[in-house]
């Protein structure tokens, strides 16, 4: 049999010559490869409790609800949604409530106005394609914020809308990868959409590792040995991915900082991929408040004009956690016209980002301003959100860095905590003969006892020798003592059946 029937035949056909279809040996190995954590193991087996926990008596376990703390989705957890986002939203997906003779009773005039002008825009219904890029009249919107946000042009047209931060980054990535020796440089620990799209497409993830003792800092030698690594090893190192504010770190950058980073892209010839999906998750804006890499690249002058930048926004975070309903965008800056050709080429395959993802990106970035009628109520709901989340991280961070063997690191933004984990050996031998990374055997037990669903900080990488696991600061502030007391008895507990 000639070899390359063999070879294929390995892949298609069983031992018993039927052929192999979808099997985990046929398929694209780079699909079997990568790993989600923030919805792996943890996650799938607290949608099992959650489901037991409906169909057996609550008595069968020592909790009645699951906590879901390892996914940002803030109204999963009872944040509420903007009232005039909403009012917009439900008007443009239903015109006829502005026939309605009740229409100025149940709608902020200003609601009513916005909605016609978006209904105009996409051409009468959100049921309808859109422009593969995104709106027109929504990127300008965005080239507004950005202008408005930084004191730099925007260009519409370097702006792509988007379902989601999610498929930006992979778009990039994607184009990025041209071969299979392309390096992406990622931080350690960091969100797993960028390892999990690296490994997707076939690329490698160029690790550089955040100084926790630091914050979380990022240290521009640190880039240079990760870079000076990859190269070592053979591999074409393209583009630098800084999340900030980090996930799962929170950790802002200073602008000094963000200069090093701009100017190692500019002499490395490195793409700068900032993903700014928690810019308006500051809780301490006066010690680190946020800066746009647009911003800060900008400002360093023609001389960097050749760095290339991509920066990514998502209405999933901030104040406005509109998750599910998949909007986002992302600015090119210094990209080449026949490069962004390709990108719109292939957002075109997928035609185009949801309609209310998109309406929701425009009342984002152009939410009611003083004098509006909405103003005062979207002022007033914003605000509470966010003395909310700030206080919630606070209080979790100070429970956790009471716990025997924990260290944590305050929230300077974004929406999770990282606490480091002192495990004993005991536990890590447990895990071992378990087949679990020690703090995925911990954060396991913690849900089987508790209901509270966090992720291991396996799943976001991290230091070697080092535990830790992610929480969000989500849960309602009224349950927050319950919560607390749940991981505090659990954690005492994991210690004293482990020692
Ligand atoms: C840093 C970062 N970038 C991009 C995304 C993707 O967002 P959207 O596709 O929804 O716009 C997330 C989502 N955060 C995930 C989801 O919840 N918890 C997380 O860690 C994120 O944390």
């Amino acid at each position: 049999m000639p070899l390359a029937v063999a070879r294929r035949n390995r892949y298609t056909m069983n031992a018993d010559g039927a052929s192999k279809g979808l099997s985990l040996a046929s398929i694209n190995q780079a699909v079997v490869k990568c790993e989600y954590a923030v919805r792996g193991a943890l996650a799938i087996r607290a949608e099992e409790l959650r489901e037991e926990l409906t169909s057996k008596a609550p008595a069968a376990y020592p909790f009645q609800r699951i906590v879901s703390c390892n996914i940002g989705n803030p109204q999963q957890l009872g944040q509420q949604p903007i009232t005039f986002f909403r009012q917009v939203a439900a008007l443009t997906e239903y015109p006829d409530l502005l026939k309605s003779e009740h229409a100025a009773k149940l709608f902020a005039p200003d609601a009513i106005a916005r909605a016609k002008t978006l209904l105009a825009a996409i051409g009468g219904s959100t049921g309808a394609y859109t422009h593969s890029q995104g709106i027109p009249l929504i990127r300008q919107n965005v080239a507004k914020f950005i202008e408005e946000r930084d004191g730099f042009p925007a260009d519409p047209n370097d702006i792509f809308l988007t379902a989601g931060a999610s498929p930006g980054v992979q778009l990039i990535l994607q184009t990025l990868i041209a071969h299979e020796d392309v390096g992406i440089m990622i931080p350690v620990p960091q969100y797993p959409l960028y390892t999990a799209s690296i490994a997707l497409f076939r690329g490698n993830a160029v690790p550089y590792f955040l100084h926790e003792e630091e914050t979380w800092g990022l240290s521009v030698d640190e880039l240079a040995r990760s870079v000076a690594d990859a190269k070592k090893k053979g591999l074409d190192v393209r583009a630098l991915c800084v999340i900030n504010p980090g996930n799962p770190t929170g950790a802002c950058l200073s602008v000094e900082n963000m200069r090093k980073i701009v100017d190692f892209c500019h002499r490395e010839k490195l793409v700068l991929l900032a993903d700014e999906v928690y810019q308006t998750n500051s809780y301490m804006p006066k010690e680190f408040p946020f800066n746009s890499f647009k911003k800060v690249l900008k400002s360093m002058g023609p001389e960097y004009d050749s760095v290339e930048l991509v920066s990514f926004h998502s209405i999933s975070k901030g104040m406005v956690g509109e998750c599910g309903r998949r909007g986002g965008y992302f600015e090119c800056t210094g990209v080449a016209e026949d490069v962004k050709e390709m990108l719109y080429k292939v957002a075109s395959i997928s035609l185009c980002p949801p309609a209310q993802g998109q309406i929701m990106v425009d009342l984002m970035v152009n939410p009611p301003r003083a004098g509006d009628a909405s103003y005062e109520q979207y002022k007033s709901e914003v605000d509470s959100i966010y003395e909310s989340l700030k206080r919630r991280a606070e209080r979790l961070a100070a429970a956790f860095n009471k716990l025997e063997g924990v260290s944590c690191q305050p929230a300077q933004g974004s929406m999770y905590l990282f606490p480091q984990i002192t495990l004993p050996p005991r536990a890590i031998e447990a895990a071992r003969v378990a087949k679990l990374e020690p703090d995925a055997l911990y954060c396991m037990e913690l849900l089987n006892a508790t209901g509270v669903c966090v992720v291991p900080g396996s799943g976001f990488h991290q230091k070697k020798g080092t535990w830790h696991f992610r929480s969000t600061f989500l849960p309602p502030e009224n349950d927050m003592d319950d919560f607390i007391q749940r991981i505090s008895t659990f954690h005492q507990q994991f210690l004293t059946r482990y020692s």
